[in-house]
């Protein structure tokens, strides 16, 4: 990690906790962030809850001056109108989130979701002035391949193109090998490092340093309080896109002061 990225721990909840559960979480969150003095200058912290929690989350964050943030899981491809189902970015924006997440591999596997789609994603998001997270990352059979740079790059490409040099300034890349996602098979830092490397040596590419210096890319997939602090010691890797364990109050907290973990990975 780069000091002049400001690290991001964002918690995606997926489908869990109902909007009464929401408001003790991130009570408990603000609770022990603040008993531990977390410092937010040293790491941003998010929470991803379901739509139909937003609203709550919203009026305890705003009545209560927490410097929590929050943001959505997906939002639409439409402006509004005749889309059954479906929530817009103005909606999003409208509730005060200041991200969401776009592509998430499972939303990739159950919705079918293509690389044009989340790239259009990711643009109504910036229109709205919500920092689109995208989600990109391979499967167990491709990186047992070794195509994984390969494939992660080409969903970079596809998810960010036509996007300008400061629409990216909003943008965070989140890398999630879908193998590690839920299993307890974490990445090992150099994995992630690898690729998160990668990731930026592209979009260096294709725009310019200056933006990839400035981009955060965050690493998924089984991050816990114990491995978060060596993952965070790759100079590639901005902070955690965390599932499981950020509905564990104290586990979450532990991840957004991973400036203050051992590194217990030995390395
Ligand atoms: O969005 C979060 C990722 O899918 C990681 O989930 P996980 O931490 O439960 O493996």
């Amino acid at each position: 990690m780069t000091s002049a990225r400001k690290p991001l721990m964002a918690g995606n909840w997926k489908s869990n906790l109902n909007h009464q559960e929401a408001v003790v979480l991130v009570q408990k969150l603000a609770w022990t962030l603040q008993d531990k003095k977390h410092d937010f200058d040293k790491a941003e912290v998010v929470v991803i809850p379901p739509f139909t929690d937003i609203r709550s989350v919203q009026t305890l964050v705003d009545g209560d001056h927490l410097a929590i943030g929050y943001g959505a899981q997906d939002v639409s491809e439409h402006d509004g109108g005749a889309y059954t189902g479906e929530i817009s970015a103005a909606m999003l924006s409208k509730l005060g989130c200041s991200y969401v997440v776009v592509g998430h591999s499972e939303r990739r596997e159950h919705h079918a979701e293509t690389d044009a789609v989340v790239n259009v994603k990711a643009t109504k998001a910036l229109a709205a002035g919500i920092s689109p997270i995208v989600c990109v990352g391979e499967g167990l059979e491709v990186r047992q391949a070794g195509d994984h740079v390969a494939y992660t790059l080409e969903q970079v490409d596809g998810s960010l193109a036509g996007l300008t040099a400061e629409q990216l300034a909003d943008v965070v890349i989140a890398y999630e090998p879908v193998w590690a996602i839920g299993t307890g098979e974490v990445a090992t830092p150099e994995d992630a490092q690898e690729v998160c490397a990668a990731i930026r040596g592209r979009v260096e590419e294709t725009w310019s340093s200056e933006v990839a210096s400035a981009l955060r890319i965050l690493y998924g997939g089984s991050v816990k309080a114990a491995n978060i602090a060596a993952i965070m010691a790759k100079s590639d890797v901005d902070g955690a896109l965390v599932g499981g364990a950020s509905l564990q109050p104290e586990e979450f907290a532990g991840i957004a002061r991973f400036y203050a973990m051992p590194d217990l990975s030995g390395a």
